[in-house]
């Protein structure tokens, strides 16, 4: 059975620092900026790890301190609930790592 999608704007409300995705697909989006690249990739470092148990995985890019993240989620073709567990963990490894 398909999970059921959320609205992106809904999802995104309850979020820290989320918006709705300026693309063509529902997701939802952050931009992070951290002290420098080591400190960017620790993020990425945790996220993939968790990613991986969640079997959840984002979509992001990285120059050197900054990470964008976007998340839906494919099979369901939308954002669901493992895009807002995904984003809530994501603001916990931020805030750990002094990404803003
Ligand atoms: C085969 C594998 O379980 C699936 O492709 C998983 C992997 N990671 C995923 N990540 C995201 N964001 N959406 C998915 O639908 C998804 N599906």
């Amino acid at each position: 059975m398909a999970r059921p999608t959320l609205a992106p704007a809904d999802a995104a409300k309850d979020l820290t620092g989320w918006s709705v995705s300026s693309g063509d697909r529902p997701a939802i989006e952050r931009a992070l900026k951290f002290v420098d690249f080591n400190t960017a990739f620790a993020f990425m470092t945790r996220v993939a790890l968790k990613a991986e148990t969640m079997d959840h995985h984002p979509e992001w890019s990285n120059v050197y301190n900054r990470v964008t993240v976007l998340l839906t989620t494919h099979d369901a073709g939308g954002v669901t609930d493992l895009d807002t567990t995904m984003a809530r963990f994501i603001d916990d490894a931020a805030k750990a790592l002094g990404g803003e």
